[in-house]
Parts: C-alpha cells; sequence; structure tokens
C-alpha cells in the first residue's frame, strides 16, 4: 500500500502518558554515555539520584509514541526509514519525577520523485500532566527511502543551518559502547534496525546502526560540557541532520563555532573520518 498524502497527514498518533520516574532519567543519561568517568562528578550528576539532573536532550524519548511508522496502514516501508533531522525547544526546566503528556502531529509531506524518497516532518508536545504546562517541543524529519514517488507536493523543504567555512573554535570527542544500541533502545525506540543484524542487513547495513538520537544525547552531551559547564538550565535549543550512519562503539567528535546567539556544529566518526551530524544550530544562555 503506497503513502496516502490526506491519510498519513492526518495520522491519529496516539497521545502518550508517561509517568516518569527518576530511574527513567538516569537510564537516558547512562543510555547516551555520561558516567563513563566515574570518578567524574558532573557526570554523576545525571545518574546519583539525590541529585539528579536531567540532560536536555531526554524530551526527545518523552511521552514517545514508538515507532509508529510500522503500522501497515501508514503505507511507509519501515525498513527503509532513517531518521534525518531532529530539532528539540525546551520550554521548562525538565522535571525527574511526574507524569507527561506526549501530542504527536505529522506537520509535512514532502515527496522526492521516485527512487529518491521521500520526507516526513513531525512535531511532538511535551506536556507537564499536572500544569498542563508544554516543556518541550520535539521535531523530526523522517527520510523514508522506500517511498518516493508517491505523488506528493516536492516542498516545502526546511533549511538547514549553514555551517562556517572555517576550522571549528572546539572539538570534543565522546566514545560510544559496542552495546550502546542495546541499551538506548529501552528508553522508547524499539526500532529492530538498531538490534536485529537481518533488519539491518535489509535496510544495506552491515550491521545494527547506532539510533539517530543517540547520536543527538551524545552530540547534546558535547554542547553542554564544551559550552554550558553542564548548567542544565543554560539549554535552549539545538537541531542537526544526521547525514551518515554511526555504528555503536565508534568515537564521535564534535566539532563547535561559536556565533552570534549560540553555537553552530557538526559531528564526526574518527576512526572513519566521516561527518555522521551536519548543520548544527545551538541556542543557550
Ligand atoms: C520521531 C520519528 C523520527 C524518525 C525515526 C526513525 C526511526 C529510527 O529508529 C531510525 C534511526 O534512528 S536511523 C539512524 C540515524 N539516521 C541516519 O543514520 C541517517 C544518516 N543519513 C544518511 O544516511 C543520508 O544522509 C540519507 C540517506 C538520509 C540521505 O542521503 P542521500 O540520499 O545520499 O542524500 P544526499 O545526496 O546527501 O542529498 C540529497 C538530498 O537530500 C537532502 N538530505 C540529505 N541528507 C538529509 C537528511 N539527513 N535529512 C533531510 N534531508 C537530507 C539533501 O539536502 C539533498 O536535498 P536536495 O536534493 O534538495 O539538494
Amino acid at each position: 500500500m503506497p503513502i496516502n498524502y490526506d491519510h498519513l497527514m492526518n495520522y491519529p498518533i496516539p497521545e502518550v502518558r508517561q509517568v516518569l520516574r527518576w530511574q527513567d532519567v538516569a537510564l537516558y543519561n547512562f543510555s547516551i554515555g555520561l558516567g563513563q568517568d566515574p570518578m567524574d562528578e558532573k557526570q554523576l550528576d545525571f545518574l546519583y539520584e539525590p541529585r539528579l539532573k536531567v540532560m536536555p536532550s531526554m524530551p526527545v524519548v518523552l511521552a514517545s509514541p514508538g515507532f509508529w511508522s510500522r503500522n501497515p496502514d501508514t503505507g511507509i516501508v519501515w525498513q527503509q526509514i532513517l531518521h534525518g533531522e531532529q530539532g528539540l525547544i525546551l520550554h521548562k526546566p525538565l522535571p525527574t519525577e511526574g507524569e507527561l503528556i506526549g501530542r504527536s502531529r505529522i506537520t509535512g509531506l514532502v515527496d522526492r520523485g521516485e527512487g529518491k524518497g521521500a520526507l516526513m516532518y513531525s512535531e511532538r508536545e511535551i506536556i507537564d500532566a499536572k500544569t498542563g504546562e508544554t516543556l518541550a517541543t520535539s521535531t523530526s524529519t523522517s527520510f523514508m527511502r522506500g517511498n518516493g514517488g508517491f505523488g506528493g507536493p516536492s516542498g516545502p523543504v526546511k533549511q538547514p543551518h549553514p555551517e562556517p567555512q572555517r576550522a571549528p573554535d572546539i572539538t570534543l570527542d565522546l566514545t560510544t559502547r559496542p552495546e550502546q544500541a542495546l541499551v538506548y533502545r529501552l528508553n522508547a525506540d524499539l526500532n529492530p534496525l538498531h538490534i536485529d543484524p537481518e533488519v539491518a542487513r535489509q535496510a544495506g547495513f552491515p550491521r545494527p546502526i547506532l539510533h539517530g538520537l543517540c547520536s543527538f544525547g551524545v552530540v547534546c552531551h558535547a554542547l553542554m560540557r564544551a559550552l554550558c559547564d553542564y548548567d542544565t538550565t543554560r539549554f535552549g535549543r539545538m537541531d542537526l541532520r544526521f547525514s551518515s550512519p554511526v555504528f555503536p562503539g565508534e568515537t564521535i567528535r564534535t566539532e563547535i563555532w561559536k556565533e552570534e546567539g549560540g553555537a553552530a556544529f557538526r559531528a564526526r566518526v574518527v576512526e572513519r573520518d566521516k561527518v555522521v551530524v551536519s548543520n548544527g544550530l545551538f541556542r543557550y544562555a
């Protein structure tokens, strides 16, 4: 069944309620690599419950509807879907415990043409169930490699943040672990692409790849360390493009340029000297 534009634009993504426990926060922080140096007190703040902090990238997994693109009635060839872009705006400080509501919707569909894939833009608001306040807005682009030529519009296409043409001001390396995707998926994203070698092969990869949102968290960690001294209240927004897959176990080098109002960034895998995240935009106080 091919994509039906009207059907997918109005797809009823279920509203999700999540009771957030401190253990969920610690698991998320651990799953993006915090605590690799157990003597680093600033990293322990993200794992130790008496003084627990939430890495600001966490809303991308909060009150998430999961991998709903796999539902047959979407018409999406789920085996060929890749996470293309991700954005996050934080409106309020994140709690370590409470009840959250996630409301998701499709905001755009772009047909890139037969053999060139399609883009699906979506947005999720993460709301504090007690106060009704929106805590964060998460925006995603799904690059649907198997759905080009479905007869939809050819735009509008989101314009990525331009990258400076000079050497970065700061670089910071963070390693990922070989089993990182196996832990990361426990947050919410159960796409078998990240655990099942056969599904990875069908998608064109020699082995399972890392979740885009895990790389998003690793890069957020790098930005918070390099620019904000781990002060989570300083995070404003973060946008990026996933330009090439990361394999679990690789080292992610975040390259940062300071610019008016914040920073631009990209990231590369050191072992393959391959840019994996591009067109990054970071706003902070
Ligand atoms: C909340 C739901 C979110 C979705 C969840 C999905 C489930 C998750 O579990 C899945 C994952 O986490 S997958 C892992 C993370 N993502 C990746 O590894 C993808 C990495 N990127 C790629 O492989 C290529 O960039 C690729 C394949 C994306 C594009 O490569 P090419 O086809 O070679 O593209 P290229 O020739 O470089 O450019 C062609 C046109 O496409 C635009 N473009 C490139 N990369 C893009 C990207 N990442 N996102 C959006 N647009 C992108 C280019 O601008 C270019 O546009 P134009 O033709 O208009 O000039």
